[in-house]
């Protein structure tokens, strides 16, 4: 497990992690949100051990960050926010160099190096050095390096930050291949990429913590969660959505020539929209019901906390 435990960092003046508390059990994949400047990457440096904290405690797998400092590292695989590697390595070079670190020799060290390659196919490019790589093959060194001494705990910076769709899918899969077992914190941005591999996340706003839960919790917090959206053939009776029992109101999408109609809290209005069609006899070509959005409860949970 990792505790944190009113974890904060002062810089000067400026607060930039603000009495942070949290668990994350093995098998989690944390998902850590929060808008530019928020404290996500000083957190990462203080459970990393790369930063000491002002006040306040964590512990890697029972290992004390600040009083057992080398031991909690060792439970650590980190991908630094932009995978920063030494450029003109190669990677077979670059990775030789940190299993040596690691304190790898001889069969174990070609062992480490080999299965961190195999899992990361990176095979075809041992021999180039890695400025000369593709920002995915980079990020992909970056995760090699992390996992080469097969640790408990992966602690990742936006792992697919400036990645492309194709590049993007390859790192989640790989994230979620590595999963089981261990505890995996990522860092991001990117909202789609708690849906596709995080099984938590924890959002922070300025420094402090402002939600903790599943990404269907924080989808239900949407105004959009449970919300209908109809695309019709005909010009629908928006005054007879939005007198439907539970109904909060309805929005027209002028783009898409759809009408989305809102729920209130703890309502499900599927039922009574279908029966309205029915009913009415409407044409509708295309009928949703919403999980929630998770860019609108991001928004609303940090908005005007960003630095
Ligand atoms: N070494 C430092 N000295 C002074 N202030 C710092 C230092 N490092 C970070 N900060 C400030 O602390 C705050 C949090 O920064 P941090 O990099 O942790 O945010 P973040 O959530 O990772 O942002 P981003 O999404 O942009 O990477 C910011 O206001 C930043 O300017």
């Amino acid at each position: 497990m990792i505790e944190i435990q009113n974890l904060t960092k002062r810089f000067a003046q400026h607060t930039a992690v603000d009495g942070l508390s949290f668990r994350v059990r093995r098998g989690e994949v944390l998902g850590f949100l929060g808008p530019n400047g928020a404290g996500k990457s000083t957190t990462m440096k203080m459970l990393t051990g790369f930063l000491a904290p002002s006040s306040g405690t964590a512990s890697i797998l029972g290992f004390d960050i600040l009083r057992q400092t080398r031991k909690a590292q060792r439970q650590i695989g980190y991908l630094p926010e932009g995978a920063p590697c030494y450029g003109d390595m190669s990677v077979r070079g670059f990775l030789g160099f940190i299993a040596e670190v690691r304190g790898y020799r001889g069969a174990e060290r070609r062992r480490r190096i080999d299965a961190a390659v195999a899992r990361l196919e990176l095979e075809r490019v041992l021999g180039q050095t890695i400025e000369t790589l593709s920002k995915g093959f980079k990020r992909r060194v970056g995760l090699a390096q992390a996992i080469l001494h097969e640790p408990p705990v992966l602690i990742l910076d936006e792992p697919t930050d400036g990645l492309d769709p194709n590049q993007k899918h390859q790192v989640r899969e790989l994230i979620r291949s590595l999963s089981q077992d261990r505890i995996i914190i990522i860092s991001t941005h990117i909202l789609e990429e708690v849906s596709a591999v995080c099984s938590r996340a924890v959002v922070i706003a300025a420094g402090r913590l402002v939600a903790d839960g599943t990404p269907l919790e924080l989808e239900s917090r949407s105004r959009y969660h449970q919300a209908v959206t109809l695309v019709g053939g005909e010009a629908l009776d928006q005054a007879a959505l939005a007198a439907l029992p539970g109904v909060a109101g309805v929005e027209r999408n002028a783009l898409e020539g759809s009408l989305t109609v809102l729920a209130r809290p703890g309502e499900v209005i599927f039922p009574q929209v279908n029966a309205l069609i029915h009913q009415r006899g409407w044409q509708v070509r295309e009928l949703d019901v919403e999980r929630g959005r998770l860019d609108e409860v991001f928004r609303t949970l940090t908005r005007g906390d960003a630095a």
